[in-house]
């Protein structure tokens, strides 16, 4: 249980100002996370991790001397948006390039991989490095599928030492990659987490239960089994890690037994007695273990076994020395501090000059924007529910956390007289910026696309609507990668799309392609049950899926129907007009 919140929504933004607050020494907010507050040497390469909030000391607490340089803190569970990332990257680089290294999860994926596009074009060389360490969430022959955990630590660990060593940019990417390449953990859930403000944990294990391979956001694990002593756990640990040495590896591991958030450091300390044996057993040298908390998941009780296969050189960096507020190792000598740093970077956005056709469709937009938001709110706990069934329940705060951010945004845009397109980029934007998580960069691009297609100095015709159907499912099938079937938002957005097409084409008026339309993404939306998921967070877990609908496509369906209702309303108030 989470206890001691404030406003649940807040819960993130304070405890982010709290943690800087306890860290003056070491860590420095800006706008969307954290960097060092210590001087790094000119030229040096940077390195931002990040993540959702609900992990610590992933990630923030990770940040400092032989460590990383910045973090980007996105809300509980959910990756920071591109926007918060950027931020980040700008003010933690040093004129030696940035790489942006986290768990490999689908929203920070596209919004860590949106920043690096960005800062690139800007002449900032950026590279990324996922962490894949989860040995429970793929198979080996898919391993660059797998979920990063635990072993987000000697990654970052060994990419830090590096960059700090005065490493070069390839250097440091490669480096970072072998440490990755070998690095290995395994988990078991004993019982789910609570979210700040839920009465429920995200999932319940049966008492005297473990779950096997959980994820670091309440995902329930893959298969369930009883709680063994503590030697039991320990073997399962070491059998199951042995079982995935990497090939040519040496006999020299980093191993990090980690706890997810209730396990005492105590029990941690009972099982580690025979992790070490077993390993000693196996021929194995231990390198500077870690007990601990290193990377959790709020109040899960659980605990993960990591071990990292080295080589001389990782071995090297993995014991280098480190200050970070969570993590420190040998002595670095006094810190400088870096009081010079700017920390403002994203420029505001201005309005662009709008025609007075372009501005006439606004007040309808912002109904349509606004039935929107509503349906986020009506819909948040169910979103959230059939989200928890295989993915980590957030879907529901996330959708309304953006909706709500994109009108506040296009009414800001509206009132400043912006036209049609700008009024929903702003809308996109700030619905990207705000929701975080896969479905606000995939809501943000959608939007976008629509934003694009109208412009600000034309008028808005129906069969603009089709065209920006279209860009926005291509904007969003371009970004996710995700295919027909693959059970997500896909699945509804396709044949919605091209049945307002359909309809318009064949001479209706937008309210009513729109509400056929909504009859085809209700069934899309319900069929997506059936299907196995392929891609995003519900993957590992795809037999606890079926029988359940996608949250994205059930989302999607409920806001067309929404946005179906607001063009039958203004149609009907036009024609009212039009008979007075
Ligand atoms: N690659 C993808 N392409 C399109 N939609 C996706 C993709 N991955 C996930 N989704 C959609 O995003 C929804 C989850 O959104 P959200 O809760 O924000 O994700 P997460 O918490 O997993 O980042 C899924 O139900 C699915 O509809
Ligand atoms: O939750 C995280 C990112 O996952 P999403 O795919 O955005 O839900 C984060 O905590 C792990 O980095």
């Amino acid at each position: 249980m989470t206890r001691l919140f404030n406003e649940p929504s807040a819960f993130s933004d304070e405890l982010a100002e709290g943690f800087v607050a306890a860290n003056p020494a070491y860590v420095r907010k800006v706008p969307g996370g954290v960097v060092r507050a210590t001087k790094t040497a000119g030229g040096s390469v940077a390195v931002v991790v990040g993540g959702g909030s609900g992990h610590y000391p992933a990630f923030a607490g990770l940040v400092g001397r032989g460590m990383a340089h910045g973090a980007a803190m996105g809300n509980i569970f959910a990756s920071p948006s591109a926007h918060q990332v950027y931020d980040v990257a700008r003010a933690a680089e040093h004129g030696g390039g940035v790489i942006l290294s986290f768990g490999n999860y689908a929203g920070d994926v596209l919004h860590f991989g949106q920043a690096a596009e960005r800062l690139n074009a800007e002449g900032i060389r950026t590279e990324i490095v996922t962490v894949t360490d989860d040995v429970a969430s793929a198979p080996p022959d898919e391993i660059a599928k797998r979920r990063g955990i635990a072993g987000d630590l000697t990654v970052f660990k060994v990419a830090g030492a590096a960059a700090d060593a005065g490493y070069d940019f390839d250097e440091v990417v490669r480096v970072a990659r072998q440490a990755n390449d070998r690095t290995r953990s395994f988990g078991v859930a004993f019982a789910g987490c609570t979210l700040p403000g839920a009465d429920e944990p995200l999932f319940t294990v049966p008492e005297g239960r473990m779950s096997l391979g959980l994820g670091i956001h309440g995902e329930p694990g893959i298969s369930e089994a009883d709680i063994p002593t503590a030697d039991g756990l320990a073997d399962l640990f070491v059998d199951k890690l042995l079982a995935e040495r990497p090939d040519g590896a040496d006999a020299r591991v980093a191993a990090v037994l980690n706890g997810l958030g209730t396990v005492k450091y105590e029990e941690l300390f009972v099982v580690y007695r025979r992790v070490s044996k077993r390993l000693a057993d196996a021929g194995l040298t231990i390198v500077e273990p870690e007990v601990g908390e290193l990377c959790t998941s709020l109040d899960m009780a659980g605990a993960s076994l990591t071990l990292c296969w080295l080589d001389d050189e990782l071995e090297r960096l993995w014991t280098a020395p480190a200050d970070a507020p969570a993590f420190r190792k040998g002595s670095m000598g006094d810190a400088q501090m870096d009081d010079a740093r700017g920390t403002a970077v994203s420029a505001s956005a201005e309005i662009p000059a709008a025609s007075e056709e372009s501005r006439r469709v606004v007040p309808l937009l912002l109904d349509v924007l606004r039935a929107i938001r509503q349906v986020t709110i009506d819909g948040s706990q169910e979103f959230g529910r059939i989200d928890a069934v295989a993915g980590d329940g957030d879907h529901g705060i996330g959708m309304e956390r953006g909706a709500r951010a994109g009108v506040d945004a296009a009414e800001s845009a509206a009132s400043a007289g912006a036209g049609a397109g700008t009024v929903l980029q702003w809308a996109a934007d700030a619905w990207a910026d705000k929701a975080g998580g896969t479905s606000g960069a995939l809501w943000g691009v959608l939007l976008g696309a629509v934003a694009q297609t109208f412009g600000d100095t034309e008028a808005v015709h129906r069969r603009d609507a089709a065209t920006a159907l279209e860009a926005g499912t291509d904007a969003v099938m371009r970004l996710g990668k995700a295919e027909l079937g693959d059970k997500t938002m896909v699945d509804v957005l396709v044949p919605f799309s091209q049945a307002v097409t359909d309809r318009i084409g064949a001479g209706n008026t937008a309210a009513e392609a729109w509400t056929a339309g909504a009859a085809v993404a209700d069934a899309a939306a319900a069929a997506t049950a059936d299907l196995t998921p392929k891609i995003g967070r519900a993957r590992p877990l795809a037999d606890k899926s079926i029988g359940t609908p996608d949250a994205g496509a059930v989302s999607l369906a409920r806001i067309v129907g929404a946005v179906a209702a607001v063009l039958n309303d203004a149609r009907n108030d036009s024609q009212q007009g039009e008979n007075a």
